[in-house]
């Protein structure tokens, strides 16, 4: 890996300290950072070098899933972390940065690599890049990289200035949008679960799926991010971003080693084939929700308008479920069901892919009970890969039972997120970052949701914190009739959906 110089603004924050931190040291035990690599950590604290190494180390203590192994390898992690005061608006700051910079690169005797993470809040973002080109940080004799957190705009037209100031001082290919989601191993995985199984790659077609149902559900409500939140609410936070990325890799068709280009042009191409919404219609398909008192895991939560810093009368979306067709000659006719929401009844994000029964139609015995095949990825906190398909069941007069085949066990201790994308960032590697390309079709798709939401055109449904959303949500799918997989409500799962959910658990 070539040598580099890893810029970090905003070092003294709460995403350096939980994840980035982490990530890095989880890399370095690895064996994957580069031989030759200096972190520059920014902020306006007036922080020393050992003061600031001290705080890594204690966010490593508490945050990081690898135990130090000996003191000499977290003192060789730490040996290359220095610190510089820097604020974002202040330009005699940059050229102090530079100094550093290339004090650091001569000293290591290594190329002028730099990668600028933008650890901050986005209203920095603009002044940081034109800041970086100005100073002459970003004239390099080696590459420049730009990664940076979302929220990548608010809306459509916010998100199209921002990316047009940010391309003032990077290209596109120099830009590394982080959509955590998209770092998942499990995320990561489906790229290879198609390309290595012929059998899959087959099936992923209208021919023989009925549905998708991409779920990500959240047992925590606004927690302390009220300021925030409200303001964005799980269509911006969740929707536009992560929920439509896990959509495109699911609906994408990739042939072996597929490069970075291709993933990307593939999934532009699956955005442009999304049937349009207008504001109008967004009430057929479109279910919002916002979560009232309630119980989860036996503890009593208030509802959200009661949540410190919310508005009594706040019309925020805690929770949204959405209906969505590709109009393409893969996916035309299959529903994409995609939901998310705050203070459900447990914390799970999966994917479930409902093929068709072909027996249903020509079965005439009402004895067989014949359960869909399902193929359910487990995203997270469980990690998984299951199938479940029909077998002759003796003891069941002759009908059919569901048995389910592990394909993927999960690995103990997988990397995470951050780790696979920070890695991938200093590698130079996109694949799994959100192209502008992506990131602009998204905001456009969502942009009729934003205005009928502004305009009040689509009902605020309530539902109790602890459950799976209000019963809209439910008659989304039973208007086509299907219904939402492993949520368990007691009316909802026949006596084979609940042997799928004891056989499916048992599997982790
Ligand atoms: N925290 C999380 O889990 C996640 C965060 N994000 C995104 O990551 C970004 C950072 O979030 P987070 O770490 O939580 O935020 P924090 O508020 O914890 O940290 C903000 C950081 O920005 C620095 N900063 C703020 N203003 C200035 C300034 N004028 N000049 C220099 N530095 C400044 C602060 O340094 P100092 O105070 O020393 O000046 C601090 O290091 C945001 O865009 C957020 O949306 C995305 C996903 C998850
Ligand atoms: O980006 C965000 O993601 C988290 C959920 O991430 P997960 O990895 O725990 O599934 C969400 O809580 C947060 O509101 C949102 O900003």
């Amino acid at each position: 890996m070539e040598p580099t110089t890893f810029i970090l603004f905003g070092a003294t924050g709460d995403l350096a300290k939980r994840k980035i931190y982490p990530a890095l040291y989880n890399l370095f035990v690895d064996g994957k950072l580069p031989q030759a690599f200096s972190l520059i950590g920014l902020g306006r604290r007036e922080w020393s070098d050992e003061s600031f190494q001290a705080n890594v180390e204690q966010s490593l203590r508490q945050f990081s899933r690898r135990e130090a192994k000996d003191a000499g390898s977290l003192k060789d992690f730490l040996r290359v972390f220095r610190y510089s005061v820097l604020d974002i608006g202040r330009k005699d700051d940059y050229l102090k940065l530079l100094k550093l910079t290339e004090s650091r690169e001569d000293e290591l005797r290594i190329p002028q690599n730099r990668l600028f993470y933008l650890s901050v809040g986005p209203e920095y973002f603009e002044t940081i890049a034109a800041n970086i080109q100005d100073s002459g940080l970003g004239s390099t004799n080696g590459w420049k990289r730009l990664v940076i957190e979302k929220p990548f705009g608010h809306d459509l037209q916010s998100a199209r200035d921002l990316n047009r100031k940010l391309s003032k001082a990077f290209a596109e290919e120099e830009i590394f949008r982080i959509d955590h989601y998209l770092g998942k191993p499990m995320v990561q995985r489906l790229e290879s679960l198609q390309q290595a199984n012929p059998v899959i790659q087959a099936l992923w077609t209208n021919r023989y799926i009925a549905n998708v149902q991409i779920t990500a559900n959240e047992s925590v409500g606004v927690e302390e991010r009220a300021g925030y939140y409200d303001h964005v609410g799980a269509v911006r936070d969740m929707f536009q971003n992560h929920m439509l990325q896990l959509m495109m890799m699911a609906a994408i068709h990739l042939p072996h080693d597929s490069t970075s280009e291709e993933v990307r042009f593939k999934k532009k191409k699956v955005m442009e084939s999304l049937e349009v919404l207008q504001k109008e219609d967004v009430i057929a398909s479109v279910i919002r929700g916002q979560y009232q008192e309630g119980t989860i895991q036996g503890k009593p939560v208030v509802g959200y308008a009661s949540e410190p810093g919310i508005a009594p009368d706040s019309m925020n979306d805690t929770f949204i479920a959405a209906k969505l067709q590709i109009d393409n000659s893969y996916w035309r006719g299959v529903p994409f069901y995609i939901r998310t929401g705050k203070r459900m009844k447990d914390k799970s994000t999966r994917i479930v892919v409902e093929f068709k029964d072909p027996l249903k139609q020509v079965s005439t015995n009402n004895d067989d009970h014949i359960a869909p095949n399902l193929l359910v990825i487990d995203i997270g906190p469980n990690e998984g890969i299951t199938l479940q398909l029909n077998a002759k069941d003796p003891g069941h007069k002759g009908g059919f039972k569901p048995s389910h085949i592990d394909l993927h066990a999960s690995e103990q201790n997988s990397p995470e997120a951050y780790e696979n994308l920070i890695y991938d960032a200093l590698t130079g590697n996109s694949t799994f970052f959100a192209h502008w390309d992506e990131v602009e079709l998204s905001w456009q798709w969502v942009q009729p949701i934003l205005d009928a939401f502004e305009e009040n055109l689509v009902p605020l449904h309530s539902y109790a914190a602890g459950t799976y959303g209000p019963a809209e949500s439910d008659a989304l799918l039973a208007n086509d009739g299907f219904h939402w997989w492993f949520d368990s409500k007691p009316e909802q799962n026949t006596d084979i959906s609940e042997g799928v959910q004891y056989a499916y658990n048992a599997n982790h």
